[in-house]
């Protein structure tokens, strides 16, 4: 722990606003196993001066310091790095004093992942950040652009639907073996992919024992999909992209259809994807006829992805999991820290599943 000033064992220092949140929590389980940081501040806009631990009795003893309030000018003076793992909206307004105070950031939230503020504006509905901030904010899909958040300080870490999804499209349309007018994706979450915050939505009575689909047609998570598969193929992408809640707590399953562009064996595929996915430690892409399912990736950093070619009709089927809470939120994070640290990619992340 920095006491004062002096940092002890060289660790990066490391602050977490949102720390109470879902993915603020998630972040500190995986730091405790994290041998370059030391969490130095946990933040709360509305509990600062009492424990984490008031609301997380998991973390007795974990986190001794109480919860620090949102200061950037004082947050800087504790950390080097600070996670935002804050609500849409939030983080907008926050992240450019945190960046005016010298700290590099890892953003978890949508506000600056997308690169035209109007497109922002539209699906998010709140202002943009400026079209500075848009421009300097790198992606982070360390599978995909990890070469542009070494060394950077501002990183915007990917929505959990797109880092299932995009994982699971972006070698075969990279390669021109599906056509990309006819993608279709069919996601699955879990209800922690919500957050923390109360809704009649994650009420349990709703909740259980129930399978519904949401915000069709209208997720902010389309634009962030569409922008990444345009920069790829070079040209603008739509999708048909539907999100659906199921009764478990963590996980999603993203399930993608397109046309194949020409005959290609689920073995060509595969190796395809092991080929583009090769020494990236967490992508694992499972044998012809064996598909991934959420329980094979839960609590880890993994992304799990399977395939079925139906000769009949000429489609792709692509089976994608993840841990919507660690690959899809604090996991990927850490992953980009480690990253524009110049640091091993899986330090402190190689956490095998939980199962069953
Ligand atoms: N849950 C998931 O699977 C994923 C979430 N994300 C994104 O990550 C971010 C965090 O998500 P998650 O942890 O699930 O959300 P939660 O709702 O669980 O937590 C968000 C936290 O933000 C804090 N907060 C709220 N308002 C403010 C404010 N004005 N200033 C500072 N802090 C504030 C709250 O803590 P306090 O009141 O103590 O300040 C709250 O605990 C969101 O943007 C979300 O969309 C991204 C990928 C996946
Ligand atoms: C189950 C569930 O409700 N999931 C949320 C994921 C929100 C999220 O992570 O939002 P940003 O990535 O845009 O910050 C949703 O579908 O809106």
């Amino acid at each position: 722990m920095r006491i004062g000033g002096a940092r002890v064992n060289n660790k990066l220092r490391v602050a977490i606003v949102g720390s109470t949140g879902y993915g603020g929590v998630e972040l500190i389980r995986f730091f405790q196993n994290h041998p370059q940081v030391e969490i130095t501040s946990v933040i709360s806009s509305s509990s600062s001066g009492e424990s984490i631990a008031d609301g997380f009795p998991h973390l007795t003893e974990v986190i001794r310091r109480p919860l620090d309030g949102v200061d950037p000018a004082e947050i800087a003076t504790r950390a080097d790095l600070v996670f935002t793992a804050t609500p849409s909206g939030v983080s907008a307004k926050l992240v450019p004093s945190l960046l005016e105070a010298g700290l590099k950031v890892i953003d978890l939230s949508g506000d600056f992942r997308l690169k035209d503020g109007s497109v922002y504006e539209h699906w998010y509905k709140h202002p943009a950040p400026s079209a500075d901030l848009l421009e300097r904010a790198v992606y982070g899909m360390a599978e995909v652009y990890g070469d542009e958040v070494k060394g950077k300080d501002f990183i915007s870490n990917p929505g959990c639907y797109p880092t299932a999804t995009l994982l699971g499209l972006i070698p075969a349309v990279e390669a021109g073996w599906i056509d990309p007018s006819t993608i279709i994706i069919d996601a699955k979450s879990g209800v922690s992919g919500a957050g923390r915050g109360t809704s009649l939505t994650s009420h349990y009575a709703e909740m259980n024992e129930n399978f519904k689909a949401y915000k069709l047609n209208k997720h902010q998570h389309i634009p962030e999909i569409e922008q990444i598969l345009g920069n790829i193929t070079g040209s603008p992408v739509t999708v048909t992209f539907t999100t659906h809640l199921v009764p478990m707590t963590r996980g999603i399953m993203s399930t993608m259809y397109a046309k194949l562009t020409g005959e290609h064996s689920d073995r060509e595929i595969v190796d395809l994807y092991r080929k583009y996915y090769e020494n990236r430690p967490f992508v694992r892409v499972r044998e012809p006829g064996i598909w991934p399912s959420t329980k094979e990736v839960y609590g880890s950093n993994y992304c799990d992805i399977g395939f079925s070619v139906d000769p009949r009709t000429g489609r792709l089927t692509i089976i994608s999991v993840i841990d919507n809470l660690v690959k899809g939120a604090s996991g990927q994070a850490i992953q980009n820290m480690n990253l524009m640290m110049g640091w091993e990619e899986n330090l402190g992340l190689n956490m095998t599943p939980v199962y069953p």
